[in-house]
């Protein structure tokens, strides 16, 4: 027997959550949960608007004829099939396969708003190592030179992973280097596609002595997995990218070149933030995970995150948009 339910949800957000310059007031996902026999699995379609090509609309669309033919007994693939589509559908999948991991520390790489009191208790929580992220670009370049020196001065074991998404002329860059201290440089594991260019980027990190990691340009036509000098990371979110098979098969490429893969959220709710855990846990455990995305949302849905306080939608919370079964 197979079954397939679909649900839709919709969580409000923070109000200022902005992605690239267009303010996201709601989160809206699919929710799929499967059952073969006695055997269930969830997994969580969200495509992000701004970064994935596909509509919300086209992926209920593509996951409803996916699920027919899979409820109809088919040997299915997800070739063809759009990157948030084929990720939730994959995981849900490999669920009720018993091959998906399942999280056990639920750990993220703490966002850094600014607030260094914050952060020490974030980090306060992290087990090993110290690092957080912090996001820069948003404002003049001298105000995140001086928040990284004020952060890295404070804490001698602190370790920091900057993300510029591409904010950064040459000159923004050369004036962030300008009033850094040059005694905490190499404590900045990797700046995200620091400049709007990937040459500039490349460029910036040959000046700086700061590797920088490709999370854009790992996802647009014509990138070649190499690691290219400066290039330290790749980061990866699975949303963006594919099914779980694909997604690994690009996790193995990025480390056989010799580069750190990263896993990221592209903001899934609380389902797939703990399977993301579960992925980097087991594909890459030398690299914490940034998943730290939780708070920007209002609730949790299906499945709760435990540090979270937030409350959670339960299956009768959402709406029941499909079933299918053979
Ligand atoms: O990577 C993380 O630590 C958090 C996720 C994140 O930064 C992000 C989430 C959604 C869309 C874009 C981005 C980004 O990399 O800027
Ligand atoms: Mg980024």
């Amino acid at each position: 027997m197979r079954r397939a339910r679909l649900y839709r949800y919709q969580v409000p957000m923070d109000a200022g959550v902005v992605l690239r310059n267009q303010r996201l007031k709601s989160r809206i996902g699919l929710v799929v949960h499967l059952e073969q026999d006695d055997r269930t699995g969830e997994g969580e379609i969200a495509p992000l608007p701004g970064f994935s090509l596909e509509s919300i609309d086209q992926a209920e669309s593509i996951a409803r004829l996916w699920l027919t033919q899979w409820a109809g007994g088919n040997e299915m693939s997800f070739d063809g099939v759009p990157p948030s589509v084929a990720f939730g559908l994959s995981c849900a999948l490999a669920e009720s396969d018993g091959r998906m991991p399942m999280s056990s520390c639920w750990q993220s790489v703490p966002l850094c708003t600014g607030d260094p009191d914050l952060l020490f208790d974030q980090l306060s929580c992290l087990p090993g190592r110290k690092i957080a992220k912090i996001k820069v670009g948003l404002y003049e370049p001298i105000r995140d030179s001086l928040l990284v020196n004020t952060l890295l001065e404070a804490l001698d074991d602190l370790h920091l992973r900057l993300d510029a998404n591409r904010a950064w002329t040459p000159d923004k860059a050369a004036s962030f280097l300008r009033w850094l201290n040059p005694a905490v440089i190499d404590r900045i594991d990797f700046i995200e596609e620091p400049c709007g260019l990937p040459t500039q980027s490349l460029a910036f990190a040959a000046q700086s002595g700061i590797p920088i990691a490709w999370d854009e340009s790992s996802r647009e036509p014509g990138f070649t997995l190499e690691a290219l000098p400066g290039v330290a990371a790749v980061i990866i979110k699975p949303t963006l990218t594919g099914s779980l098979a694909y997604c690994q098969q690009r996790i193995a490429g990025v480390h056989q070149a010799g580069m750190l893969a990263v896993v990221s959220s592209a903001l899934e709710s609380s389902l797939g933030l703990g399977q993301l855990s579960g992925l980097a846990q087991q594909l890459t455990p030398d690299a914490p995970p940034g998943l730290d995305t939780l708070s920007l949302m209002q609730a949790q849905v299906v499945r709760p995150w435990p540090a979270s306080t937030l409350p959670l939608l339960d299956y009768a919370d959402l709406s029941l948009i499909g079933v299918v079964e053979s």
